[in-house]
């Protein structure tokens, strides 16, 4: 087995860069046994790995995440009162409409006492498929021309994301109707959704600058993005290390819900997004696909409590929001200075 803790790192202390594992998106969807035994050693050890998605079936994933791209910073260009008529900011207000905007320092950022320095565009999954003649898309015209793109976006990812939730649970021995992929369907209870980020660019004076120290509360987390920036936490070496972004992978990671539902075997790990300093001048646009699992599963909780998916995702999202959020929720670890310090 290759250790990836031991990972190969570029030792030169706030820019080291760790090398993730890569799983190749056929040998997934295949069901090939060695990229499965790969895929839950990664998942085991740090819960990051990359997706090579250049093998999919289809060809297809780089030019739908191209399209999307493009679709959000149309949206993005567009005037900021237009794009304000649709902030919500509570997970459970999110979770039943077919997408939400979130302006840029509404959450704490990667900086102690500074804002977060990104803007969002959220797309429910369910109630996107929901959509009918008698329910069409709401909102800017740029978001009702790309219906047909955003289905077929969040139908490819989500299957990429359930194919590996289907191979993790296989290897913990969870087959048949014990497998993890029972808490994963398409229903308004489960807010899998598509977010679009889109990074302030920054300077030593921005008051809004980057993500939050945080694990992700969801499943599977699938992040395309052109310009670094995200760094993950290396729980041996105990050192931010960035996880540099390679043309037509996504970066993966393992959220909360899947380390409770798997009793801690898989891990997720601790993560952020600074400023990158070799590609300053370019906006850092991220495309991500949040699995997440059924508001009514259950789990037993970092605590030790017995929680409801719904409370727990409530609980850990309203702590991003608060300006003297319980730094511990968001980070899963006790009295530790996550931010960045520049
Ligand atoms: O923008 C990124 O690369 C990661 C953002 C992130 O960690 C998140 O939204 O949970
Ligand atoms: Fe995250």
């Amino acid at each position: 087995m290759v250790s990836y803790l031991d990972g190969e790192a570029t030792a030169n202390g706030a820019s080291a860069e760790i090398q993730l594992v890569t799983i190749s998106a056929a040998g997934l969807l295949n069901g090939d046994k060695q990229t499965q035994n790969d895929l839950f050693d990664a998942c085991k050890s740090l819960g990051f790995f990359y997706l090579d998605c250049r093998d999919h079936p289809s060809k297809s994933t780089t030019s739908l995440v191209d399209r999307i791209s493009a679709m959000a910073l149309d949206f993005y260009d567009l005037p900021l009162p237009s794009k304000e008529d649709w902030a919500e900011l509570s997970f459970d207000e999110v979770k039943g409409r077919p997408f939400a905007y979130k302006p840029a320092g509404k959450q704490e950022g990667s900086v102690k006492g500074k804002k977060d320095g990104w803007e969002g565009l959220i797309i429910m999954e369910t109630p996107m498929a929901q959509l009918s003649p008698s329910s069409p898309m709401p909102g800017p015209k740029v978001l009702q021309d790309s219906v047909g793109l955003i289905l077929e976006t969040q139908g490819h990812l989500g299957e990429l994301s359930r194919a590996i939730v289907a191979a993790l649970s296989q290897s913990l021995g969870l087959t048949d109707n014990r497998s993890l992929t029972r808490y994963h369907p398409m229903d308004i209870s489960a807010p899998t959704d598509l977010e679009i980020l889109k990074y302030l660019p920054y300077t030593p004076g921005s008051e809004k600058v980057g993500h939050i120290p945080h694990t992700d509360l969801g499943s599977i987390s699938m992040v395309f993005a052109e310009v670094g920036g995200l760094q993950v936490f290396h729980p041996i070496k105990e050192e931010w290390m960035f996880v540099p972004p390679k043309p037509g992978h996504a970066v993966c990671n393992i959220g909360d819900s899947m380390e409770f539902f798997s009793g801690n075997i898989l891990r997720s790990s601790l993560h952020r997004v600074i400023p990158y300093k070799q590609d300053s001048e370019k906006i850092r646009l991220s495309v991500i696909h949040f699995l997440r699992p059924s508001g009514v599963a259950e789990f037993v909780g970092a605590d030790g409590r017995q929680w409801k998916v719904a409370d727990w995702n409530t609980m850990k999202h309203k702590q991003f929001y608060e300006r003297q959020h319980r730094l511990e929720v968001v980070t899963r670890r006790e009295e530790q200075n996550d931010f960045w310090t520049g």
